[in-house]
């Protein structure tokens, strides 16, 4: 018995809405066959909870048939909306991967170039922030370093990087902005004055295109993603379009602040999209004393990273606003003498390690 025969078994398990396998659809995973033992997770959306014995007999009679003798099965409810995002990205997988993004020479497999996307559940929590440190330590480490600022509703990597000029066109080909020894697209190049954007499917699936394709990188050693908080549609273009793309989630150190990361983080999981860790941002104060205080609460980074099985890869602590500033152009990047620089040299020197591995 495989676990392939285990899916055939239990395949005419259906979800009423879609007619679908719940197989097919992301709602049983987890499976595990050992001879005459099987196990499985079955994920329970709000209309299929009442189902639940009966899904659980269901199953059980299928696989004995099989002759598993001894099925474990458990149970998870998961929201509307998690299923929802479950379902779009199993069935988006296989639809969504455009042929041309696959033919782009910096997301081929032998490109050298290595993708970190940068995800969080909420907005204010220092995405940005950790993109462009992470950025600049693994650029003063020697590496050449690509930032594509996907945050469509906050796109705040050039103001961050004192960048005050847009990219330019040359022989049809977009010229990235180079500031600091990274070289940066942003959507916000794209947008005329301080207007909103509002980018919608076709739109949304060209801007990713256009900054992998049409963009004259150079050679590049990483390319990180700042993503738009939550679980949208750019974080999923992302995970099916960039397929060996690694994440990283940002989250704050309030343990009930949560909820909506791990959503961000289970989609990186869903699309086998290895998770590199998780970074707790504002995890601390430091006092001229040296006495730290944990102003947000304490707790939330590890809960996060017990929650989606990787690793609190880094605490960093708030910089107080008289703190010196990294540069003259900009308040964002920490200053070299600073607690929270060595952290992210610390980190780029992680990335490094884990992403030769
Ligand atoms: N460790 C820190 N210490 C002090 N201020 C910080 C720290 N991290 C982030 N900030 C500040 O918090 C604000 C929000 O940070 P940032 O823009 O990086 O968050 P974000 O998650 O990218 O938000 P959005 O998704 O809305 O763009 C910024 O003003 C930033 O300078």
């Amino acid at each position: 018995m495989t676990k392939d025969d285990l899916v055939a078994a239990i395949a005419h398990i259906k979800d009423h809405e879609h007619q679908m396998p719940l197989t097919d659809i992301g709602l049983i995973r987890d499976i595990t066959v050992n001879k005459d033992h099987a196990a499985l997770s079955v994920l329970l959306a709000p209309e299929l909870a009442p189902r639940e014995e009966e899904i659980r007999e269901q199953i059980t009679a299928a696989l004995q048939k099989t002759g598993i003798t001894d099925v474990h099965i458990r149970f998870k409810h998961i929201s509307n909306e998690e299923k929802n995002d479950i379902i779009a990205i199993k069935l988006n997988k296989s639809v969504r991967r455009a042929p041309t993004l696959m033919n782009s020479p910096l997301v081929a497999g032998d490109s050298g170039v290595t993708f970190i996307a940068i995800a969080s559940g909420k907005g204010g929590v220092g995405k940005s922030t950790v993109t462009v440190n992470l950025a600049a330590a693994l650029a003063k480490q020697g590496k050449r370093v690509g930032i594509i600022d996907a945050d469509i509703y906050g796109y705040s990597i050039p103001e961050m990087l004192g960048i005050k000029e847009l990219s330019q066109k040359q022989d049809n080909r977009i010229a990235p902005v180079e500031s600091h020894g990274i070289k940066v697209i942003s959507t916000g190049f794209f947008v005329q004055g301080n207007k909103p954007v509002v980018w919608r499917g076709p739109m949304l699936g060209k801007m990713l295109g256009t900054f992998l394709n049409e963009v004259e990188w150079g050679p590049l050693d990483y390319m990180i993603l700042d993503l738009p908080p939550g679980t949208g549609d750019v974080a999923l273009d992302v995970h099916n379009r960039i397929p060996q793309c690694a994440e990283i989630l940002v989250t704050t150190p309030h343990p009930t602040a949560n909820h909506v990361a791990a959503r961000a983080g289970e989609m990186a999981v869903q699309t086998n999209h290895p998770i590199l860790g998780v970074i707790e941002n504002m995890s601390y104060f430091t006092d001229p004393s040296g006495e730290r205080h944990y102003l947000f609460g304490r707790g939330g980074g590890q809960k996060l990273a017990d929650q989606l099985n990787t690793k609190l890869i880094a605490e960093v602590p708030i910089q107080s606003a008289d703190a010196p500033a990294g540069t003259p152009a900009s308040s964002t990047l920490f200053s070299e003498s600073s607690e929270q620089w060595r952290i992210f040299m610390d980190l780029a020197d992680q990335m490094i390690q884990s992403t030769q591995d």
